[in-house]
């Protein structure tokens, strides 16, 4: 369960340019809800996932994680529970490197689930496993550097790796922003189908009203550093997909 209390953050303040990012935020998110946000630009939305993540601190007010006040603990502090996928498919994965190398520094990093480094061809054997279950032939291509494959095929190599360890927590920054819509399609699928394999909670920032429509069992909009709108799993059920056009007109 994590819990965001009474958050806000101020950037610049108290000069001309003083924005007010996240405005007192008070939302509880349930284990294994996959939360979707939205809103215009510059609505907090980014704030809030830096704000989960540590890579900013509140100003005031407090994020609990299963009951442990994460407020105050750095980004790396809070990698136990916080998996975190960026629009940028090259961000999450060293270019040079082979598929295998990849999974082999993940696992290293993270101790990943599953997946025991000690003997090489037993581990070799694990991340075929693993990756076969993405459906995209990449088992047969561990040896590829990274950086020869599709920003599609990285980010759900991102997002596979990402998951496997420990984590609880997936937060999703617009994972698909950069990508054409047939691989789009691909990891959105991809990513909800870890989501529920591994019962994670999810956070999904998304402008595709598409996906926010289709995925996910919550779905808040932003305003100004506020939660605007907020639908629970039968109220996003009940939505229309113009609703949420709508919500922007
Ligand atoms: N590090 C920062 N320093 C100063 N201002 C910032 C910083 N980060 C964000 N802001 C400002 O805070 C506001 C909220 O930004 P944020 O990136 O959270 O919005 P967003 O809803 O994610 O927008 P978008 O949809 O465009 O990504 C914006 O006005 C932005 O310029």
């Amino acid at each position: 369960m994590i819990v965001i209390n009474d958050v806000h953050k101020i950037f610049n303040r108290g000069k001309a340019n003083q924005v007010n990012a996240v405005n007192g935020i008070s939302i509880d998110i349930v284990d294994s809800e996959f939360l979707v946000i939205v809103g215009s630009n510059g609505s907090g939305k980014t704030t809030l996932l830096n704000l989960l993540a540590g890579s900013v601190f509140p100003d005031q007010g407090s994020i609990i994680i299963d009951g442990n006040d994460v407020s105050k603990l750095h980004d790396y502090q809070r990698s136990q529970w916080i998996a975190r996928v960026f629009q940028n498919p090259m961000s999450g994965t060293a270019s040079d490197l082979s598929i295998l190398d990849n999974f082999r520094l993940a696992a290293i990093r993270t101790r990943a689930k599953g997946l025991s480094i000690g003997i090489n061809d037993h581990f070799k054997q694990q991340v075929k496993e693993k990756i076969a279950t993405l459906g995209m032939g990449l088992e047969n291509k561990i040896e590829q550097p990274m950086g020869t494959l599709s920003g599609g095929q990285r980010q759900a190599l991102t997002l596979l790796m990402s998951v496997m360890d420990s984590c609880k927590v997936l937060l999703l920054d617009e994972p698909t922003a950069a990508l054409d819509p047939r691989s789009a399609d691909v990891v959105m699928r991809t990513a909800d189908k870890l989501i529920t394999d591994f019962k994670l909670t999810a956070i999904l920032i998304t402008h595709n009203l598409k996906d926010a429509y289709n995925y996910g069992s919550r779905i808040i909009q932003m305003g100004e550093g506020l939660v605007t709108k907020d639908l629970d799993k039968k109220q996003k059920a009940d939505l229309k997909q113009n609703d949420l056009f709508d919500w922007f007109s």
